[in-house]
C-alpha cells in the first residue's frame, strides 16, 4: 500500500511485501529508487539490478529510420528482447511477453515508467503513444494490458502489483505508459505519482474540450465503459450528447465526467502541485493532429533523445486520421477512431464554450499558452 507522509520522508514500510514479491529487502533498502529498479524473482529468474549510473545508449545508426534490419537492430539488438520478437510485438500491439526475453538479460529489469501519458481521454492519446513507442529508445511497456489504470482501478493492489505491469527494461531505456483517465481522475493521482517516481515526466495532450466532450459521449455510447466502471461519474444519456451534459435546461452538469474532464485548470492546479513545469510537457490536440511529426520531435527534445520519427513515417487518411508506414504500416481501427460526431445544435456548442472559457482563461494564464482552441 502507499507510502505515508512524514515531514518531507515517504514512509515505504507497509508496501514491502508487495514490492519484494517474496524477496528479502530490510525496510531501508526500500525507496522508491528501489521500487522502480530492483530484481524480479515472480517468474523465477534472476536479473540484474540496474546500476544507479545508466550506461550511455547505444549509438543511433543514421538508417534506423529507412533500414528495417538496421531499425530491428537498434530496436531490440540491445534491448531485453530477442530481436526476432519484432514482428509478433508489432503485431500484438507492443505486447513484450517473457517468453522473447534474451537468455543473457543482464541489466535488464522490470522498471515502472519514466514517462506517463497522463491524458486527456478522446485527445489523441493513442495516436501519441504509438508515435512514441516506435523510437528505439521507448519501451512502452505493455505486457498484460493497453493501459494500466493503476491509480483508478488497482491502486490497491500495490506497487509490486504495478510493477509487474511492465516489461523487462535496460537503464537507458525510457519506459512509457499511457492512461489517459489519469489527468482528471482519481484528483489524488498527482500527488500518489510524486511520492512514487518524483522524476516522472508526464506528457499531457488537450483538446478542444467541447469536442472532446462530444468525442468522449460518441465512445461511452459504444464501449459503455461507464456502466461497467464508476467512479468517475458519467451521465450518458443515449437520446442526445445535449440532453447528456445540461441537467436541466442551461445547467450545465459539472459533475458528469463528459463535462469535468474538460475543465483542464481545475485538474491542472493538482498537476502543478507535485510536479514542477519542467517535467511536464503540454501537447496542443490540434497542432498534433495538423502536424504530427512536428509534436513528436518536441516531444523527443523534452525527454533528452535523438531524434527519430520522420515526416516519411506517416502518411495521411482523408478525412482525419495518420498512418504509420514505418518500421510497418499500420492505421488506428475506423471503428475505434475517427468516429462520426452527432449534430450539436449550434446553442449548445455556445453554452459549453460559455461555461469552458474562466476554465480555458485560467488554463492559459497557468501555462503563459493560448490553446487553438481558445484563439
Ligand atoms: N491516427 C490518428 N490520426 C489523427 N487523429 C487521431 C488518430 N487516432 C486518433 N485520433 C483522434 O483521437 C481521438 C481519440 O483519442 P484517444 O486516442 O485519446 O482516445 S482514447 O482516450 O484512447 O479512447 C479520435 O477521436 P474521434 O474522432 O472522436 O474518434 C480522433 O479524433
Amino acid at each position: 500500500m502507499p507510502g505515508k507522509r512524514m515531514g518531507n520522508q515517504v514512509q515505504w514500510e507497509s508496501q514491502v511485501h508487495n514490492i519484494a514479491d517474496g524477496d528479502q529487502m530490510s525496510l531501508d533498502a526500500v525507496s522508491p529508487y528501489l521500487l522502480r529498479r530492483q530484481p524480479d524473482v515472480s517468474q523465477n529468474r534472476t536479473v540484474n539490478i540496474k546500476p544507479l549510473k545508466a550506461a550511455p545508449p547505444p549509438k543511433l545508426p543514421s538508417n534506423a529510420g529507412s533500414n528495417l534490419t538496421a531499425y530491428i537492430k537498434a530496436k531490440f539488438g540491445n534491448s531485453c528482447y530477442k530481436e526476432e520478437s519484432f514482428s509478433r510485438w508489432w503485431r500484438s500491439y507492443f505486447s513484450l511477453e517473457d517468453e522473447m526475453l534474451m537468455d543473457n538479460n543482464t541489466g535488464c529489469s522490470r522498471s515502472i515508467s519514466d514517462v506517463y501519458i497522463v491524458g486527456v481521454k478522446k485527445c489523441a492519446t493513442d495516436a501519441i503513444r504509438d508515435l512514441m513507442a516506435i523510437h528505439p529508445y521507448i519501451m512502452y511497456s505493455r505486457t498484460r494490458t493497453q493501459e494500466i489504470h493503476f491509480y483508478d482501478r488497482h491502486f490497491d493492489e500495490g506497487y509490486g502489483w504495478y510493477r509487474r505491469q511492465f516489461g523487462f527494461s535496460k537503464e537507458w531505456q525510457v519506459v512509457l505508459e499511457k492512461t489517459p483517465q489519469t489527468f482528471s481522475f482519481p484528483e489524488d493521482a498527482p500527488r500518489k505519482m510524486a511520492e512514487l517516481n518524483p522524476q516522472t515526466k508526464i506528457i499531457m495532450i488537450l483538446c478542444d474540450p467541447v469536442v472532446r466532450a462530444i468525442s468522449d459521449y460518441v465512445h461511452e455510447l459504444k464501449v459503455k465503459s461507464y456502466k461497467k466502471i464508476n467512479p468517475p461519474y458519467y451521465r450518458i444519456n443515449r437520446q442526445s450528447f445535449e440532453l447528456s451534459v445540461f441537467k436541466e435546461p442551461g445547467k450545465v452538469d459539472v459533475d458528469n465526467e463528459l463535462i469535468n474532464m474538460g475543465m483542464y485548470s481545475k485538474h491542472m492546479k493538482r498537476w502543478l502541485e507535485y510536479f514542477p513545469k519542467t517535467q511536464i510537457h503540454v501537447v496542443d490536440g490540434n497542432d498534433f493532429k495538423l502536424d504530427p511529426v512536428s509534436e513528436i520531435q518536441k516531444i523527443e527534445i523534452f525527454l533528452g533523445l535523438p531524434n527519430f520519427l520522420q515526416k516519411s513515417h506517416l502518411e495521411f487518411r482523408p478525412p482525419k486520421l495518420f498512418c504509420v508506414t514505418f518500421p510497418n504500416s499500420r492505421c488506428p481501427r475506423t471503428k475505434k477512431k475517427g468516429r462520426e460526431h452527432p449534430e450539436v445544435p449550434y446553442e449548445v456548442l455556445n453554452k459549453l464554450y460559455e461555461f469552458y472559457r474562466p476554465y480555458d482563461n485560467e488554463l492559459q494564464h497557468l501555462l503563459n499558452k493560448t490553446f487553438s482552441w481558445m484563439r
